[in-house]
């Protein structure tokens, strides 16, 4: 069926200069710039479909650095983080509604009906990283954890890993304030080797973290396997994920059992269709899908898929839970809606992927009357 035709391409390099007030930061990342490369394709269909897309990425927008990129950690500042999330708004539908069809998913159509209504009225249980990025004094981790619990939010993620005076301090803060029964997860961003992650772990291991994310350097599938038999022991699982490029690297750390936490990035594995083969495939080894979001726009996307992976997939919440970062929804057309600390399914068409065009304005580099008067700042 021909709707029309591909007649303008935008490509435009946005950034929010979230490394102003330490949003974002962790052990890897100590100043990002949550940036994207939006790209809008738009067609002379009479109904005017059109597609957007975001590749979401940190610190320097859309130039790569070729020589860090070899030499650098995956996930080091300046390198691009993750892929291409480009998806359509054909038929009027959000992008979980239109994958929950698919025939292929035939045992996940019992309770199906059931579990979509479960999710209208509860939504997907959600975890915070906004209290505790490494960037923040202890002032602000107390007010923001406060406020979060205020809000009822049960489950936090801090970050870990720079140094780990600072990490005690830090976990026992925030164990005090939310007390033993609420959950509590870490991310160490990549920045230890397998010894060290290991040993630091076993000094963090009274604080009762549910995960270690990341502990090390994300194409070490051996790596996190040793992690993994040394840590599980101590009762703490290893989430990794948000790094992996593609289903085969997720297949290989399946196999060798080295994670108990499956984390997806919606832009990180190219596609929808590349999310959703990991999503079968954790499913064929019970490893609970845990999405990562901490980027602009992440919760946007991923939003979809997790909730397609529970009406149609897993069928299971248990120890299943998808990352909220509370920063830059004001810039999307369809923000995420969180409720009760979950997330409510997406209604409007497409993968809430179209950012607002006044904020895109604002916000291109270097051109974007925000950056204009940084970037004036600075030379004074
Ligand atoms: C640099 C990013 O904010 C990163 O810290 C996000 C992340 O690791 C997470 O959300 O998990
Ligand atoms: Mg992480």
């Amino acid at each position: 069926m021909v709707r029309g035709r591909i007649s303008r391409l935008s490509v435009r390099d946005v950034r929010f200069p979230t490394s102003l007030g330490g949003h974002g930061s962790d052990a890897m990342h100590t100043d990002p710039d949550y940036s994207a490369a939006y790209v809008v394709i738009e067609t002379d269909a009479e109904d005017g479909i059109k597609g957007c897309g975001i590749t979401f990425t940190l610190g320097k927008g859309t130039e790569v650095d070729w020589s860090r990129e070899g030499r650098g950690a995956p996930g080091d500042s300046g390198c691009p983080k993750c892929g291409v999330g480009l998806v359509g708004q054909a038929g009027g539908k959000a992008c979980l509604e239109v994958t929950c069809g698919h025939e292929i998913l035939q045992k996940g159509q019992v309770g199906k009906k059931e579990r979509e209504k479960q999710m209208l009225a509860q939504g997907y249980p959600a975890y915070t990283t906004s209290c505790a990025w490494l960037g923040y004094s202890d002032d602000t981790l107390k007010q923001l954890c406060a406020q979060a619990l205020k809000d009822g939010w049960t489950r936090f993620k801090v970050k870990v890993g720079a140094d780990l005076q600072d990490d005690v301090r830090r976990c026992q803060i925030i164990r005090d304030m939310i007390g033993p029964e609420k959950t509590l997860m870490m991310d160490a961003n990549q920045r230890w080797d397998v010894p060290e992650a290991v040993e630091w772990m076993s000094k963090l291991a009274k604080f009762k973290p549910l995960w270690i994310e990341e502990p090390t350097s994300p194409d070490d599938i051996l790596g996190h396997a040793a992690i993994s038999k040394a840590l599980v022991p101590l009762g703490i699982g290893i989430a990794t994920g948000e790094q992996c490029h593609n289903r085969v690297i997720f297949k290989q750390l399946l196999q060798a059992k080295a994670l108990q936490f499956l984390q997806i990035d919606s832009c990180r594995l190219g596609s929808v269709n590349e999310n959703l083969s990991v999503l079968l495939m954790a499913k064929k080894f019970e490893i609970p899908v845990c999405p990562h979001a901490g980027g602009v726009g992440l919760c946007e996307l991923v939003q979809h898929l997790i909730i397609f992976d529970y009406i149609s997939v897993s069928a299971s919440l248990k120890n299943r839970m998808c990352e909220y970062v509370d920063h830059l929804h004001e810039h999307f057309k369809y923000p995420v809606m969180i409720q009760r600390a979950s997330y409510m399914p997406p209604k409007d068409p497409g993968y809430s992927t179209e950012m607002k065009e006044e904020s895109v304005k604002k916000h291109q580099y270097p051109d974007g009357e925000v950056w204009k008067k940084l970037l004036a700042a600075q030379e004074n």
